[in-house]
């Protein structure tokens, strides 16, 4: 068949285009005046004939849902969604500072258009907006409402990609994307301003902005990677838990002495997996019922934290106290029972107990809400009450200890810029012999003025390390002697008590001689 020649393809879309512009302007003059419910039954079926010829698929997805109270979480899916990819394709954007946001979100300006592919299948997004009319109703006005949608177009023989995989793949990705662009916060239920009781949260909060990380902490690479490992599988878990029937927490101990890093580590958990951080002040709580009312007000993806558990509250000697006290009448009872009695003396105001911390941690209560981590940090672990510590409630327990050559080299690399130096042979020596907390050789290692360069922090650091190493000596030499006086001491009071003795015999001869 041979092809049209131009000239005769240009009259045609040309008449074509008079008369769709005629069709438009009859229709739009009709539209005024015909009633209602003819103009509903026209669109109705005109749509439906222009369905059978036009191949694309639209879907809306508004704004608000319902009555407009509730902003749809599908929308702000799909706006972080296309902030992300917007910023590529687009040519007009606007940025906003979104609420719950820490930095500027780019997004598309209303009537853009943005293609996206998915498995090969083509699709268009459009920002459009509707504006309905104002009203006045009795003695209100309503001004006029503008809503806005996003609205995908797509050609209908990728219908099921679309249906069943491109949209949950944008609501996952975009939900993704806005709890890493989300502002997090750092809560405490310190007793601080109290709410009116309509308002009554149990938790303040301020932005939480910690610069830790894992790559900033001093630990030995292997732990490192193995913590890391532990968090991210975790937090990947969610069909894990519900598979086993478990809820989807995860509790740490973090011990060791002061200044080893237990509360730097939190912050870089909370940093790795763009979690909130609850602390909570086990002191500042009246008792096992508010207890659970905080439980319940955290949010998911958030770290709940109680430090130093073992002087928040003395939940440790509850039992060993009960147990001195009237071992024999105890035996019988359970261990549960035991420690269901509420403490004698209160620790403060406050009335927590053992058990309803228990409960807190993996009772029934814990289950409200998924994506938990519970973290207690303490400097004493052997204080601790096993039941609170053991598996099922602190998963994992970390050892956060002195610091070793390696952490020293997280640190020379972070505070000095130093990957390797001359003097690092000293310093591996030294640190075999004598221990010291990383806050201490961070502290060591910091410029203290513009000219300790890093070649004076290490010789600083050097010599904070051997002045380190004679203080040992010196104490080591002191507890030798005291333990040396101790002996003596105890030599002589043994030497004392033979010498009365062999008295006592000896008068006890002579008196026997007399009495012969
Ligand atoms: N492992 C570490 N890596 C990097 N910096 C550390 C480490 N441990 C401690 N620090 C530094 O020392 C300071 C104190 O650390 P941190 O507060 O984490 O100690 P801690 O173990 O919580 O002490 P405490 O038991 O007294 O609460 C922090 O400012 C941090 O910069
Ligand atoms: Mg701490």
């Amino acid at each position: 068949m041979m092809p049209l020649p131009s000239s005769t393809m240009t009259q045609m879309w040309a008449t074509m285009g008079s008369t769709l512009a005629s069709f438009m302007f009859v229709w739009a003059i009709i539209r005024q005046y015909c009633p209602y419910e003819l103009r509903r039954f026209f669109e109705k079926y005109s749509h439906r004939i222009m369905g059978y010829f036009y191949p694309y698929i639209k879907i809306s997805i508004h704004e608000f849902t319902g009555d407009r109270l509730k902003r749809s979480e599908a929308y702000s899916a799909v706006e972080a969604y296309l902030s992300n990819n917007t910023s590529k394709s687009a040519k007009r954007l606007k940025a906003e500072m979104v609420k719950d946001s820490s930095n500027l979100v780019l997004s598309m300006d209303e009537y853009e258009r943005v293609t996206d592919d998915f498995q090969g299948a083509k699709v268009w997004w459009v920002l459009s907006k509707s504006v309905s009319p104002g009203r006045s109703m009795s003695m209100s006005y309503y001004p006029e409402q503008e809503k806005r949608f996003y609205k995908l177009t797509f050609h209908k023989k990728y219908r099921d990609i679309i249906t069943e995989s491109y949209l949950d793949h944008v609501v996952r990705e975009g939900k993704e994307i806005r709890v890493k662009n989300r502002q997090r916060k750092l809560y405490t239920n310190s007793p601080g301003y109290k709410w009116p009781s309509y308002k009554q949260t149990m938790w303040s909060h301020i932005v939480f902005e910690h610069p830790a990380t894992f790559e900033t902490m001093a630990l030995e690479p292997e732990k490192k990677r193995e913590i890391i490992e532990d968090l991210v599988t975790f937090s990947k878990s969610k069909d894990f838990y519900a598979r086993i029937g478990k809820a989807w927490k995860r509790g740490y101990l973090l011990y060791g002495p002061p200044g080893t890093g237990k509360s730097t580590m939190i912050a870089a958990m909370a940093n790795l997996l763009g979690y909130d951080v609850y602390d909570l002040e086990l002191t500042a709580v009246k008792d096992n019922t508010e207890l659970r009312k905080l439980l319940i007000e955290t949010t998911s993806k958030s770290i709940i934290v109680i430090e130093d558990i073992d002087c928040s509250l003395d939940l440790t000697g509850q039992r060993k106290k009960k147990a001195d006290k009237s071992s024999l009448e105890d035996e019988t009872k359970s261990s549960k029972e035991r420690i269901k009695e509420p403490k004698e003396e209160g620790h403060g105001s406050s009335k927590v107990t053992l058990s309803g911390l228990l409960n807190f941690i993996d009772g029934l209560w814990s289950a409200c809400g998924g994506e938990r981590l519970v973290v207690f940090t303490t400097n004493y672990v052997e204080k601790l009450d096993p039941a609170l510590i053991r598996r099922g409630r602190m998963d994992k327990h970390i050892e956060l200890s002195f610091c070793s050559f390696d952490g020293f080299k997280v640190l020379a690399k972070n505070y000095l810029k130093l990957e390797t130096h001359h003097m690092f042979d000293t310093i591996q020596r030294l640190m075999g012999e004598v221990k010291m907390t990383p806050a201490d050789v961070a502290e060591n290692l910091m410029p203290k003025s513009p000219q300790d360069d890093p070649e004076r922090c290490l010789s600083n650091f050097i010599q904070a390390l051997e002045e380190a190493k004679e203080e040992a000596a010196k104490k080591t030499a002191e507890e030798i002697k005291e333990i040396g006086a101790a002996k003596e001491e105890d030599d002589d009071d043994v030497q004392t008590q033979e010498n009365k003795d062999v008295q006592v015999k000896s008068d006890l001869v002579g008196n026997a001689n007399v009495s012969l």
